[in-house]
């Protein structure tokens, strides 16, 4: 498996530059709304053409400006499966799955029929969308998408629109639907969970250029970027000096902690990092606290340290949180800072 972006386009006032080399199975996209995401599906499907560069997918050219080469939409294998599901609201579900492909192949009943099996569609195939769950509607594109043996699936955050619970479960079906697809599977997301979940390897897209890409564990245990590490989910990222002794001051809290690693101008204090302690003791930080947002599983709590900017954000396990002494959280509070899970980065 391999894919292979470098490609530009100019759009106005959006510039979309991207340089992507992946042999992954399994990718994720991820960026802020508007960094480009949709618009490199769109390169990649055929439904736009970049200015110049070079996409390949595995030994096929898609598109080489330098070669004059740009297959049409119709002849790169690649299945999209978009939030709406876009099916066609008058024709059936088989008519749905059926239409891209080349009617005169033989293999096609075999095919659609154990597509249709796989994915339990098969008492629904003369409904309309129209008669069908939301969860069908969504097996009915996937089966689409997968009909024309794709070597690429993209999934243009297929699941935005379902509930925790649904999405959850949509999700484990999605991963086991997939098992045995061999082909490239691109996810474009909002949400790292899913990312995590779906994906061997994770791109970070930023105003329309590629911010850094990596496994999915490096991306989400060792953010390379701050953007990489705001997408990951991590809230306390702060700007560091460099202090004697190899010590390094977390600038918007007011703390300097010992450091074992090189210095670099940023860092990240993640939640786990932190401990209430009973009383000062060395390499502990009076702090107070100025904000508590409660949800069913944890608890994220606002410190403010005595020469802090800004407010670090403690998230607490529930069952952590609800064997704490309350009346002892109004005092001022003795942190704790475990310096070996404080990531740094540039
Ligand atoms: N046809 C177009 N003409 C001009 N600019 C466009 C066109 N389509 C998209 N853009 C711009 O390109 C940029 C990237 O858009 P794109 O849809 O790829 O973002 P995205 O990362 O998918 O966002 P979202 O997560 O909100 O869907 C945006 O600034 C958008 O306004």
């Amino acid at each position: 498996m391999s894919l292979r972006i470098d490609a530009r386009k100019n759009l106005g006032d959006f510039l979309l530059d991207l340089k992507i080399e992946s042999s992954s199975k399994r990718i994720g996209i991820i960026g802020s709304s508007g960094s480009g995401k949709s618009m490199m599906l769109r390169m990649l499907s055929g439904l736009s053409t970049p200015d110049e560069g070079v996409i390949m997918v595995n030994d096929t050219c898609l598109y080489d400006s330098a070669r004059s080469i740009n297959l049409p939409a119709r002849d790169r294998k690649t299945g999209f499966l978009f939030q709406n599901y876009a099916l066609f609201p008058n024709m059936t579900l088989e008519e749905n799955i059926i239409f891209s492909l080349d009617k005169k192949s033989l293999q096609i009943p075999e095919k659609i029929s154990s597509l249709i099996d796989m994915l339990g569609l098969d008492k629904l195939r003369n409904r309309y969308p129209s008669q069908l769950s939301g969860g069908q509607r969504q097996r009915a594109a996937l089966a689409r998408a997968l009909a024309i043996d794709p070597d690429i699936l993209m999934l243009d955050e297929p699941f935005s629109a379902l509930d925790n619970h649904l999405r959850r479960q949509t999700i484990d079906r999605f991963v086991d639907y997939l098992e045995d697809y061999q082909g490239i599977i691109l996810f474009v997301t909002h949400n790292m969970e899913e990312a995590y979940r779906l994906c061997d390897e994770v791109v970070v897209i930023s105003k329309g250029r590629v911010d850094s890409i990596g496994k999915r564990e490096e991306m989400f245990s060792n953010p390379p970027t701050r953007t990489a590490a705001k997408l990951a989910g991590y809230r306390n990222i702060t700007p560091t000096a460099n202090l004697q002794g190899g010590k390094s001051r977390l600038l918007n809290y007011g703390i300097d902690v010992e450091r074992d690693a090189a210095f670099k101008p940023y860092a990240i204090l993640p939640g786990r990092g932190l401990s209430l302690c009973s009383e000062q003791e060395p390499g502990t930080f009076k702090a107070f606290i100025s904000d508590i947002k409660e949800s069913p599983f944890s608890v994220v709590v606002s410190l403010e340290f005595e020469n802090g900017l800004v407010p670090l954000e403690w998230d607490i396990k529930r069952s952590l949180w609800d064997g704490f002494e309350k009346k002892d959280l109004m005092e001022t509070l003795h942190i704790g800072i475990d310096t070996s899970e404080i990531i740094y980065l540039d």
